[in-house]
């Protein structure tokens, strides 16, 4: 059982105080203030370059922060290693281009992690792997290498190889970006899947609003490195409060 599990007491799975990033010179995330409950799931949108990205890679040390507090499950970030691998492993990642390890099988991949990180039996690792990619109905591609699926199918085994640490938290960055449009029904299907079974903190930076709309308990807009609005989604899209979170929506809805 690892620090995070332990202290599962803590009030928020998520907090962010007062954080701030830096890239050289150029100041990306300012003062960003987050409290995200156990279990909320929470969409994150905002133009292009707002530092949606930057702000979950903080999360889980990803990327590095300057300034004010980051507290995940009750333990404060730093950039101690110890720290980072208890967060790498209890904080899963979803990313836009799956970030599979192509000389591995699918099954390797999902095994890799619980065996050397969380040290589990190899029969037990593949177990459960293989229950994680029933859920994500692709079993019958466990021993094929990553180049051989499809764009939707590697994102689903890169849902199913998180889930397998049996993380406290998982976050999307942009998950069905790099998608053709048929393939990404099939990958948000299982992300709404998976916030409908309850009890996963979700963050999602995405552009799908239709899945904001579906699964979020409550939408965050950011612009130029700040958190602007934030509210439930039917607020959210039908009484924007800020005129930037307005042309935002005006534009991408557009679409
Ligand atoms: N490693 C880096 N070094 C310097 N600047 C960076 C780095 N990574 C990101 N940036 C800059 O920080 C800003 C925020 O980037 P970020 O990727 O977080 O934005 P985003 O809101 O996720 O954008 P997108 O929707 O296009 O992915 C952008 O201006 C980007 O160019």
């Amino acid at each position: 059982m690892s620090t995070l599990e332990k202290s599962n007491q803590a009030q928020f799975m998520i907090e962010l105080r007062d954080m701030n990033k830096w890239y050289g010179e150029f100041h990306v995330l300012k003062n960003i203030n987050l409290q995200v409950q156990r279990g909320e799931r929470i969409v994150i949108c905002g133009p292009s370059g707002s530092g949606k990205s930057t702000m979950i890679r903080c999360i889980n040390r990803l990327e590095e922060h300057q300034k004010g507090d980051i507290i995940v499950n009750g333990t404060e970030l730093t950039n101690d290693l110890k720290n980072i691998e208890l967060i790498r492993r209890d904080v899963g990642m979803v990313f836009q281009h799956f970030n599979l390890f192509p000389h591995l099988t699918v099954l390797e991949n999902c095994c890799l992690a619980p065996i050397w990180v969380k040290k589990k039996p190899r029969a037990e690792a593949e177990a459960t792997a293989m229950e994680y990619l029933e859920r994500v109905k692709i079993p019958d591609q466990a021993l094929k290498y990553p180049g051989q699926l499809s764009g939707g199918q590697q994102q689903r085994v890169a849902i199913a190889r998180s889930l397998c640490m049996n993380p406290d938290v998982m976050l999307f960055d942009e998950p069905t970006s790099a998608l053709d449009p048929e393939m990404i029904k099939e990958v948000l299907d299982v992300m709404i899947e998976l916030a409908d079974e309850g009890g996963m903190t979700m963050l999602c930076v995405t552009h799908e609003m239709g899945f904001a709309k579906t699964v979020a308990d409550r939408v965050i807009f950011m612009d130029a490195g700040q958190i602007i609005e934030e509210n439930e989604p039917h607020e959210f899209f039908n009484n924007p409060q800020h005129e930037r979170t307005q042309l935002f929506l005006s534009q991408i809805l557009q679409h």
